[in-house]
């Protein structure tokens, strides 16, 4: 299967404030070639998270649409359900079920699949990121960056078309950040990934990206391919 290409063209975001309509994103258009992960860059307040959360259908599209592959997911007066977009999402704070273990996190998008096919999903996506041995443990007995592994197999295992990161690695520690960026890379492009990240890290974005967007006045300054490491 070829992976899909994200298409955003001419966006407008907003949010409704008791003095009216307040604009946040206007003329924001890029191309994400399927299996490529795309960085978004910018400062505190330009509108990342409201792009984000627009492409998972959290925000409704005031002007122009998103599409993914043949389908379009947004525009005015359409809006695809968030549940039914095929979109991953993995944030800053981890968001793992506390009262669930790690392999019951990782299953929980996969409740509609039949148990023997949900367990070996599950085996496979904790072996893929590397937590195996962690499959019986709780949220709060894994570290900061295995909870973060979690959150990343369990945002994989229903295989979604796109997956949107929103400062997924901004909670850990200098050290452990780097190592799981390569880590989280190196998953998303064995996997061929559509992804798109959002972060404040350049160096972040050059580890991840293959094409990088810095953000300002709510639409993209440049949208620059990266040269991958053979
Ligand atoms: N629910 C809301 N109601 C009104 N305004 C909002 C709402 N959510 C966000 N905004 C405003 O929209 C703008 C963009 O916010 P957004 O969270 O998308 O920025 P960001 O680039 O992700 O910022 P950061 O890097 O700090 O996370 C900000 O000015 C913010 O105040």
């Amino acid at each position: 299967m070829t992976a899909a290409d994200l298409h955003i063209d001419h966006l407008r975001l907003g949010y409704d404030t008791p003095r009216g309509l307040h604009t946040v994103v206007d003329g924001f258009s890029l191309t994400l070639e399927g299996g490529h992960i795309g960085c978004l860059l910018g400062p505190s307040g330009c509108g990342k998270t409201t792009v984000l959360r627009a492409v998972a259908g959290f925000e409704p599209v005031r002007g122009g649409h998103i599409r993914l592959g043949d389908q379009l997911l947004s525009a005015p007066g359409v809006h695809l359900a968030p549940e039914r977009r095929q979109v991953g999402m993995v944030f800053q704070e981890y968001a793992l079920f506390p009262h669930l273990t790690a392999a019951q996190n990782v299953a929980f998008g996969l409740r509609r699949q039949p148990r023997p096919a949900q367990e070996a999903r599950v085996r496979e996506l904790l072996g893929v990121v590397g937590l195996a041995e962690a499959a019986s443990r709780y949220p709060h007995e894994l570290s900061g960056g295995q909870q973060q592994r979690i959150a990343l197999a369990r945002a994989l295992a229903p295989a979604p078309a796109l997956l949107l990161m929103d400062e997924p690695f901004s909670n850990l520690d200098g050290a452990t950040r780097q190592n799981l960026t390569v880590q989280v890379r190196d998953i998303l492009r064995a996997a061929g990934q559509t992804a798109i990240l959002v972060t404040h890290h350049e160096a972040e974005a050059h580890t991840m990206a293959d094409r990088i967007g810095v953000m300002h006045n709510g639409r993209l300054a440049q949208w620059r391919e990266m040269a991958r490491p053979v």
